[in-house]
């Protein structure tokens, strides 16, 4: 089977297996009481996946729920704008949400996620992504926890997409 593009490997299959088990190993200590993974489609669900099966081995079993956000759909720089395509299926009220996502870049897809979800009243949104920009914010608005930070190119596999491909790659790559 060929690709038609050249896709260099940033970060192989085994170390992305090492860096989800790092990250579950900081997150469990924070998720007692009642919590819910909201995972942001579609580009979030290998890490969700893995990341879940983490925590279940920690003995941590948060709800699961999704939502559908887009922003970029087949370009590589933001549209600017957020779309919401399907919204949550159940409630946060008064939970706590730790909020996934694949990729931090502008910030823009996880800032209206997490303003999104304050407003159904969760208790408290902890945000973790994959992986981080150089250029995404830092700090106050930066993100709560990310597994490595990547380089400033275009990233596909493992969930992330080039107009729709390649998020099925069982590694991080980025084209040129
Ligand atoms: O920090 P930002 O600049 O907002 O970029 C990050 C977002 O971009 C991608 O979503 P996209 O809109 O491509 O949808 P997808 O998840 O379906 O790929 C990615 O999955 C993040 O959600
Ligand atoms: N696939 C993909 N989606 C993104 N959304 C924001 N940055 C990226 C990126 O580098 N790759």
């Amino acid at each position: 089977m060929s690709q038609d593009q050249k896709i260099e490997v940033i970060v192989p299959e085994d170390q992305l297996m090492a860096r989800i088990d790092e990250l579950a190993d900081r997150l469990a200590p924070r998720l007692t009481g009642d919590w819910t993974v909201v995972s942001i489609l579609i580009g979030a669900t290998p890490f969700t996946s893995d990341l879940m099966k983490a925590l279940a081995r920690r003995g941590v079993h948060p709800m699961l729920d999704v939502i559908w956000l887009e922003s970029y759909r087949d370009a590589r720089e933001s549209s600017g704008r957020v779309v919401v395509r399907a919204d949550l299926s159940r409630q946060v009220k008064d939970r706590g949400v730790l909020l996934l996502d694949d990729v931090f870049d502008t910030g823009r897809t996880l800032d209206f996620a997490k303003h999104h979800l304050l407003a159904k009243g969760a208790k408290e949104v902890i945000t973790c992504t994959l992986t981080q920009k150089p250029w995404a914010p830092r700090g106050e608005k930066g993100v709560d926890f990310c597994a490595f930070d990547s380089p400033g190119r275009y990233l596909v596999g493992y969930g992330m997409d080039d107009a729709g491909k390649y998020r099925g790659l069982p590694y991080i790559g980025a084209l040129d």
